[in-house]
C-alpha cells in the first residue's frame, strides 16, 4: 500500500529538546568515506548531519580532507580511515555509522565497508551509501550478515547495481521483494524525484515534496547526513527515517522559491531553522 508521508507525522517525530539534556543524548555519528578525489561528498554529509543537531560527528577520511572539513566545521572530529587503531573504537563507540560518501571502490575501500559492516552490533544503525553501495552490490554478504540496524539509500542506478532490478522495472513490488532478499533489517531509501521509503511492511512510503533545482551533485550527501542526524536524535524507525526524507525536500522546496538550483551548503544552513519550526508544532 502507496502512502504519503505528512507533515504531521513529521511534527509528531521532531520533538522539542529537554532542557536537562547534554551532547551525549542527540547521538554519536561517525561517518566514513572522502578519497582524494570526493572529499567533498563526506563533508557535505558531515554538515547536514551537524544542522541537524546530531550530538557528537566524527569524520573518518583521507587525511588530505581534514583542513577542508576543519574550515568548514570546526565541530566535527577527524580521524585519518587509513588509522585502524583510532577507525576500530570509533566504529565500536559509535551509534550511527554512516559508510559511502566519496568512498570511491578501490580495493581499500573495500577493506573499510568490510571492517565497519562486520564490527556493527544490533544496537547501532549503518546508513549505507554511494561508493558502499556500488562496492556492496559486488559482495552482497557484507549487508547480508551485518547485525546493525541498515538504512540503504540508493539512487536508481545504485539500486540497479544492488538489487539487479533495472530502474524501469523499479516498481514497489519488485523493490519490496530484493530488499527482503539482501536483509530482514534494512530499510530501502529509493532515491528519485519523488523517492520512497521501504520498510519489512506491505507499506511503501512516497515523499510528496522536493522539485529539480535539487537535481546537483551532492544532494544525497545531505540526505544521508540529515538521516543520520534524525535517527542519532529520535532512533531508527521508518517514521524517523520518512521525517529526514521529508525535511530535506521541504528544506529544498523552502528555498527554490527564490532560488534556480538548490545548493547542498544552502540547504544545510537552513536545516536548524526548518527543525526548530516542526518541533514547535506539538510542544
Ligand atoms: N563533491 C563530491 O565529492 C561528490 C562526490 N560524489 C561521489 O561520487 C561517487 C560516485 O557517485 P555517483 O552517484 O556520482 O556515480 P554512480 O556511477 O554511482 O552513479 C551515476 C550513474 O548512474 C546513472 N543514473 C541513472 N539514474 C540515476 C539517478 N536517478 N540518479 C543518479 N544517477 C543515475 C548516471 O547516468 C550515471 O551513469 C560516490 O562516492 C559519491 O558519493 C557524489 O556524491 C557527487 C558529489
Ligand atoms: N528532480 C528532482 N526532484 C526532486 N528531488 C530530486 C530531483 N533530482 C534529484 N533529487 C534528489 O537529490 C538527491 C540525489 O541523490 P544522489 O544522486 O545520491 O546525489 P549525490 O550522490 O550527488 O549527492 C536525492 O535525494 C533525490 O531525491
Ligand atoms: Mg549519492
Amino acid at each position: 500500500m502507496l502512502k504519503n508521508i505528512t507533515a504531521e507525522q513529521v511534527a509528531q517525530t521532531i520533538t522539542p529538546r529537554a532542557p536537562k539534556s547534554y551532547k551525549c543524548n542527540y547521538g554519536r555519528v561517525l561517518l566514513v568515506g572522502g578519497n582524494e578525489q570526493f572529499g567533498g561528498a563526506i563533508i557535505m554529509a558531515a554538515e547536514a548531519c551537524l544542522n541537524t543537531g546530531a550530538g557528537l560527528i566524527t569524520v573518518a577520511t583521507n587525511s588530505i580532507n581534514n583542513a577542508a572539513l576543519h574550515t568548514r566545521i570546526p565541530e566535527a572530529m577527524f580521524i585519518d580511515y587509513h588509522a585502524q587503531e583510532l577507525l576500530v573504537p570509533a566504529i565500536k563507540a559509535a551509534d550511527i555509522v554512516v559508510i559511502g560518501p566519496g568512498l570511491g571502490t578501490t580495493p581499500f575501500a573495500l577493506e573499510l565497508v568490510k571492517t565497519c559492516l562486520k564490527l556493527l552490533v544490533e544496537q547501532q544503525t549503518c546508513i549505507i551509501d554511494a561508493s558502499a553501495l556500488t562496492i556492496s552490490a559486488e559482495n552482497p554478504a557484507l549487508i547480508n550478515d551485518c547485525k546493525a540496524q541498515i538504512i540503504l539509500t540508493p539512487h536508481q542506478m545504485e539500486w540497479q547495481r544492488l538489487s539487479g532490478v533495472k530502474i524501469a522495472a523499479q516498481t514497489d513490488l519488485q523493490n519490496s521483494t530484493q530488499l527482503a532478499k539482501l536483509s530482514d533489517h534494512a530499510t530501502l531509501v529509493l532515491k528519485s524525484e519523488r523517492t520512497k521509503v521501504y520498510d519489512q511492511s506491505p507499506t511503501v512510503w512516497q515523499n510528496p515534496l522536493g522539485n529539480p533545482g535539487m537535481a546537483t551533485g551532492g544532494m544525497g550527501d545531505t540526505l544521508t547526513g540529515i538521516i543520520a542526524g534524525i535517527v542519532a536524535q529520535f532512533g531508527t524507525t521508518t517514521n524517523t527515517v520518512n521525517a529526514a526524507v521529508y525535511l530535506h525536500s521541504f528544506t529544498g522546496d523552502q528555498i527554490a522559491q527564490q532560488d534556480y538550483v538548490v545548493l547542498p551548503a544552502k540547504l544545510s544552513h537552513l536545516l536548524p531553522q526548518v527543525i526548530q519550526q516542526f518541533s514547535k508544532q506539538n510542544a
